[in-house]
């Protein structure tokens, strides 16, 4: 099995780390071209057929992740982001949590949810006859997609609620779909538009929104990982980090920023292996707030070892088919390089990677504070923004470093001196 574990792989040359991602992943020479590809995979042509009013594409840095081990798979993870350090705190993080198994991560079935609003109906005689006549409409729901049913997937369950507005009281259906390896959005609203017209039928009312729920609350993944004390910086540390959890815990305004973190790991995987990221954002913003009060999405603790034991719980809808996944090509390549044979697979690493990166923030900030680690990455981008060269960022950012002043101003003084 191969070992994700490549020590120093940020000293490598860009030839090298595609070596080591292609003899890890099995590419063929055909998938490193594409890596190659400086449009980053999308020609015009492709951007044109995917959005409205296309005029150009936008690249951002692939990198991957090192040292990830989940479910005692070994994982090098492709992250899409344009923020410093986030890639190099993850891999940090996995590399720490190796030594006591690296990431124990469970996940519901693919789950989505799919409401049907009802109006102008008698509702508790509607749910009635919606009950009486549940096997026909999950029967027309699953005659909506081909590869579900002969997968034994597809709609499962139907429920209904009555809602009090302050319009009108009103019924919504609700169908619980096992949408298998896809995101299922288009397939959830395909089913909820096609049972629709037997709904009305049914309940002799008139039905408007037929629309997934992003708040996926049947698809929820949850990821642990003990980090050994000592590895961690000791005893002291262990406890700093508890208490920058308990700072999220109980403070939105920590909370926001904690879970920020939680997102740079969980939208970086999102973005390399084209899921998408709004649904995924507005389903763990929503989950942060279930108590009625937002708070931290993970949970930090210690075990009777005095080890840190960090949990990451979140609604997660991603696919490893469907959406732009089978048409982006570079997305393609990330699944393959994660080797993810699964939605379920796909969710794992995801919220792993979201653990791991809130791990090393709360472990900087507790220690060194983010600007030591962010900021010596970060002085890269401010002395290419302030116009120095390939060959003069190196001999800039050691000096910004060396005089603790990382900004794009000295950056600017620095080049005109040289
Ligand atoms: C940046 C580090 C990792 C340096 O940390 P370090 O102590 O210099 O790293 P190390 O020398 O101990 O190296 C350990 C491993 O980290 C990785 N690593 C180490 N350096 C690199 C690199 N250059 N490129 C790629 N990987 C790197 C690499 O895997 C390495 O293992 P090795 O290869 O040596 O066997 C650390 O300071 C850190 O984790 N900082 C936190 C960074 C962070 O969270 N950034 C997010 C941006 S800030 C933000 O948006 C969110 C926030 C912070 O506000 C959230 C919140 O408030 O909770
Ligand atoms: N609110 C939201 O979040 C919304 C999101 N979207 C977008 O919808 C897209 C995701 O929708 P999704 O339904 O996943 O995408 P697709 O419709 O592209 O793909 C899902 C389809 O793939 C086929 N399929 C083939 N193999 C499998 C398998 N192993 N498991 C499951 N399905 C399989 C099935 O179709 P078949 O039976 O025909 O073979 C299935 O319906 C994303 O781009 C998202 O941005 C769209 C609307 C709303």
């Amino acid at each position: 099995m191969p070992d994700s574990s490549i020590s120093k792989f940020f000293e490598k040359t860009r030839t090298e780390r595609l070596d080591v991602i292609k003899n890890f992943a099995n590419l063929s020479e055909d998938d490193v071209k594409s890596l190659e590809l400086p449009d980053g995979g999308i020609t015009f042509d492709k951007a044109d057929k995917m959005v409205e009013n296309a005029f150009g594409t936008f690249s951002l840095p692939l990198g991957v992740a090192t040292n990830f081990k989940i479910n005692n798979k070994d994982y090098l993870v492709p992250m899409v982001i344009e923020e410093p350090s986030v890639i190099a705190a993850a891999s940090k993080a996995a590399k720490l949590a190796r030594p006591k198994g690296g990431f124990a991560v469970v996940a519901d079935e693919s789950y989505s949810i799919g409401q049907i609003q009802v109006l102008g109906t008698d509702i508790d005689n509607a749910i009635s006859k919606i009950k009486e006549n549940i096997k026909e409409i999950l029967e027309l729901a699953n005659s909506k997609s081909n590869t579900l049913s002969k997968m034994g997937k597809g709609a499962k369950e139907i429920t209904c609620k009555k809602l009090d507005t302050d319009f009108e009281p009103m019924l919504i259906v609700e169908l619980l779909i096992d949408v298998g390896d896809a995101m299922g959005a288009n397939v959830t609203n395909t089913m909820c538009e096609g049972v629709a017209p037997l709904i009305e039928k049914l309940t002799s009312g008139k039905t408007l929104l037929r629309i997934l729920s992003n708040y996926s609350t049947r698809r929820m993944v949850k990821a642990t990982a003990v980090f050994d004390k000592e590895s961690v910086g000791g005893e002291k540390v262990v406890d700093n980090m508890i208490h920058a959890y308990q700072f999220a815990k109980h403070d939105v305004y920590r909370a926001v920023t904690h879970n920020k973190g939680i997102m740079n790991g969980i939208i970086a995987v999102a973005n390399a292996t084209g899921q998408d990221s709004r649904a995924i954002e507005a389903a763990a913003n929503a989950y942060a707030s279930r108590s009625g009060q937002y708070r931290s999405l993970s949970e930090w603790t210690k075990d009777s070892d005095g080890n840190l034991v960090g949990t990451l719980e979140i609604p997660l809808s991603v696919g490893i088919v469907g959406g732009i996944i089978n048409v982006h090509p570079v997305a393609k390549i990330c699944t393959k390089i994660l080797g993810a044979e699964s939605a379920k697979e796909m969710a794992c690493i995801i919220t792993a990677t979201g653990l791991a990166q809130n791990f090393s923030a709360m472990r900087a900030l507790a220690t060194d504070g983010i600007q030591k680690g962010h900021m010596r990455l970060h002085a890269r981008n401010l002395a290419s923004a302030a116009g120095a060269s390939t060959e003069q960022i190196d001999k800039i950012v050691s000096q910004m470093i060396e005089e603790n002043n990382i900004s794009v101003n000295r950056a600017k003084e620095l080049l005109e001196q040289n």
